[in-house]
């Protein structure tokens, strides 16, 4: 994966993600709107309506039956609770002029305020009636019942109107609700499709991740760990070592006459012998607490051993040594044995006053190299002169 062209494909999921997270915010966000909305439009307002309409019916029927009475009882009509009765009308007109003009609705309205108009022309009409002084009882009172009855007409169409208007709206709003209701649920169909293609390309980037930091550190014919890790732990074993003294074993070793295996066997049985040897090494890392071991450079490895006293080094290194001539991988063109055999080359932190990896590995490499010259197949420790 070429990480720099796949910088802008992550800055593209980025901006994707934020884009995404932003419209599911907003939609939340108008969503709960909504609800608030629908709740006062189709629940509060409405219940309100209807309250005032029927307290407006409830009070015009107060003064039919109070005209009644005065007429059997035969009581002055022009009284005082009559003409608060009217009052009161009024003050229900306010009320109801309020709450339909709360009502936010898509439908016309206009027609409600000329029902509401016409009755307060005739509660008005019946008020100036009361308050007038009159001369002809007779007259005055059929004017009254008439009044009333204009009242009560204008009322009862004012009611049916209004209670109309309501199952309109209402209707109308349960349909802008099952609209939020499916646009809820393609919302949420959405946000798992997200959530899963999410998922998807968060566990293919870490895959790759995994991958890239695997194959970072790892030698791809062994799978031991690359030079480059050597170098990393090395340098950590190092510093540790001159900040508290814990002690650090190198261990380096090369096949012996690899070439020559190499020229009689072929390329791709050097390549099975190698990965052989590094199997054993792997053994070794889980077998050996501690222990790490590398693939260096083509045929040669290293160990690194953090712990380890100075004389049980070059034991270590013989562990190792015998450990891959027991494999007993035929070199039929070595001079020294029948199997593939390495030589070892050991230095040790103690050796150093102040360590340094360049120091350690020289070291190590000059035993190798004794090793070689002292006849092969066998481990030499680093001596200090
Ligand atoms: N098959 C295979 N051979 C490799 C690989 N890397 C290095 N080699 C071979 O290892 C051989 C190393 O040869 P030399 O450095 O001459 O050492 P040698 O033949 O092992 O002899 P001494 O080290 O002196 O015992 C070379 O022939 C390289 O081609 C690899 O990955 N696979």
């Amino acid at each position: 994966m070429n990480l720099s062209k796949s910088r802008p494909f992550h800055i593209a999921s980025l901006l994707i993600v934020i884009i995404i997270l932003a419209g599911l915010g907003s939609s939340l966000l108008k969503f709960k709107n909504s609800i608030q909305d629908i709740q006062k439009n189709v629940g509060t307002t409405p219940h309100e309506i209807r309250y005032q309409l029927h307290q407006s019916i409830s009070q015009v029927a107060l003064i039919e039956q109070e005209m009644w009475l005065r007429k059997r009882y035969s009581l002055p009509y022009n009284s005082r609770s009559m003409i608060n009765r009217t009052e009161q009308l009024k003050y229900r007109i306010v009320n109801i002029r309020g709450t339909w003009g709360a009502l936010d609705t898509n439908l016309d309205k206009s027609h409600l305020w000329k029902e509401i108009d016409e009755f307060e022309k005739q509660t008005l009409a019946l008020e100036t009636l009361l308050r007038s002084p009159f001369d002809d009882e007779l007259e005055y009172t059929r004017q009254l019942s008439y009044q009333v009855l204009k009242l009560k007409i204008v009322n009862a169409e004012m009611f049916s109107q209004g209670s109309k208007f309501l199952r309109h709206h209402t209707e109308n709003y349960v349909t802008k609700l099952s609209n939020v209701a499916t646009a809820i649920n393609v919302l949420i169909v959405v946000f798992i499709l997200f959530l899963g293609v999410l998922s998807y390309f968060l566990l293919l980037i870490f895959k790759q991740r995994n991958k890239l930091n695997r194959l970072s550190k790892e030698d791809p014919l062994t799978q031991l760990y690359n030079r480059r890790q050597f170098n990393v732990h090395l340098r950590q074993a190092v510093e540790r070592y001159n900040r508290t003294r814990t002690p650090v074993t190198l261990i380096v070793f090369d096949v012996d006459f690899f070439k020559m295996f190499n020229d009689s066997m072929g390329h791709v049985a050097g390549d099975k012998a190698l990965q052989v040897i590094s199997k054993r090494l792997a053994s070794f890392n889980k077998e050996i607490s501690g222990l790490d071991s590398y693939r260096v450079g083509g045929e040669e490895f290293a160990c690194i051993y953090s712990g380890l006293e100075y004389e049980d080094g070059q034991t270590l290194a013989e562990t190792i040594r015998t450990a891959i001539e027991d494999l007993s991988i035929p070199h039929k063109l070595s001079t020294i044995s029948d199997n593939i055999t390495v030589s070892v080359g050991v230095a040790h932190s103690s050796q150093f006053d102040v360590a340094t990896m360049d120091s350690l590995y020289s070291a190590a490499d000059q035993a190798l190299y004794q090793a070689k010259e002292h006849g092969r197949n066998q481990s030499c420790q680093f001596k200090t002169d």
